[in-house]
C-alpha cells in the first residue's frame, strides 16, 4: 500500500504493471474504491497503471468540505510524484470530473483524456440533496438498491458478482460519500471543458443510468476532436460489467497516446 501524504491527510494509491510502461491515471467514481479497475486491469498488463482512492473513499483519509477543483489538485499531486512525465489520465464519473478539471487547470500534465461515463454537469441540485437527505437520515443502505440498478445492466444484476459491488457502497463513509455528493451537486465544467486542448476519447454505456449517454456524448461536443464511443450492455460501470469490450474502446487510443 503506498500514501501520498495531502494537506488533509493521507490519500491511498497504487501502482501496478512495468516501471518502464506509459503511464496511465485511473480516478474512480462515487462510492467506489481503486478496486473500479482490476478487472480492466488484468487485461492491460502492459501498461504502468497508477490509481488512487479519492478523499472519503477507499482507504484515503476524510478530508474536509471541497470541491472538484480540490480532487483535482489530489491527482495533480499524485501525477508529479509518481509519473516522470505528462500521463493519460482516464477518470469515471466524479472521476471524469476531475479529470476535466485538471485537464483545465493543469494541461502539462496530460498527454489525453480518456473521459467515462461522465458529464460536464452531473444531476441537478435537487436530485443530490435528496440522496445526501436520504444517506444522512436512513443511511447509504437507503440508496443502495437505486444505486445498482443505475450502475449495471439486468444482465449483470443477476450475477454473484453484483453482492460485492453492493457491500463496497454499503461500507463506503457515509460522510466521505455525502463530500463528494455536495462537490458533484456544485459544479458545473461546462465553460472550463470547453477549453480542453488535449486528445480526448468520450466513452458510455448504452443503459447508464446515471449518466445517460445522451448526456455523456453531449460533453464530448463541447471538447473539440473529441471522439465518442457508446459500450453496449454496459451501465455506469463499463470496466466491471464488459471489461473486454472496455479494453478493446480505449486501448488503441492508449496505444496511441500513452508513453
Ligand atoms: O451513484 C451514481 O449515481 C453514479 C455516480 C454519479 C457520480 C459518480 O461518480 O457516480
Amino acid at each position: 500500500m503506498q500514501v501520498l501524504n495531502r494537506p488533509w491527510g493521507a490519500m491511498h494509491y497504487r501502482i501496478d504493471g512495468p516501471q518502464d510502461g506509459p503511464a496511465v491515471v485511473f480516478a474512480n467514481s462515487l462510492g467506489t474504491d481503486l478496486r473500479l479497475w482490476d478487472a480492466l486491469l488484468a487485461q492491460m498488463p502492459g501498461i504502468r497503471a497508477i490509481r488512487f482512492d479519492k478523499r472519503g473513499h477507499g482507504l484515503s483519509d476524510e478530508g474536509e468540505e471541497y470541491s472538484i477543483a480540490d480532487l483535482a489538485e489530489d491527482c495533480a499531486a499524485l501525477i508529479e510524484a509518481t509519473a516522470s512525465g505528462p500521463v493519460v489520465l482516464v477518470g469515471l464519473s466524479i472521476g471524469g470530473m476531475i479529470a476535466q478539471a485538471l485537464a483545465a487547470a493543469r494541461p502539462e500534465l496530460l498527454r489525453a483524456l480518456v473521459l467515462s461515463n461522465t458529464a460536464a454537469k452531473m444531476g441537478t441540485a435537487e436530485s443530490w440533496a435528496e440522496r445526501i437527505e436520504a444517506v444522512e437520515t436512513r443511511g447509504i443502505a437507503a440508496i443502495a438498491d437505486t444505486i445498482m440498478e443505475r450502475w449495471f445492466a439486468p444482465k449483470f444484476r443477476a450475477t454473484p458478482e453484483l453482492a460485492l459491488w453492493r457491500n463496497m457502497v454499503l461500507r463506503s463513509s457515509p460522510t466521505g460519500y455525502v463530500a463528494a455528493c455536495r462537490a458533484l451537486a456544485a459544479t458545473d465544467l461546462t465553460r472550463t471543458t470547453a477549453t480542453i486542448t488535449r486528445p480526448t476519447l468520450v466513452v458510455a454505456g448504452d443503459t447508464d443510468g446515471s449518466s445517460p449517454a445522451e448526456l455523456v456524448e453531449a460533453t464530448a461536443r463541447l471538447i473539440p476532436g473529441a471522439d465518442f464511443r457508446i459500450i453496449p450492455e454496459a451501465g455506469h460501470l463499463p470496466c466491471v460489467e464488459q471489461p473486454e469490450a472496455y479494453v478493446r474502446t480505449i486501448a488503441p487510443f492508449l496505444q496511441e497516446h500513452a508513453r
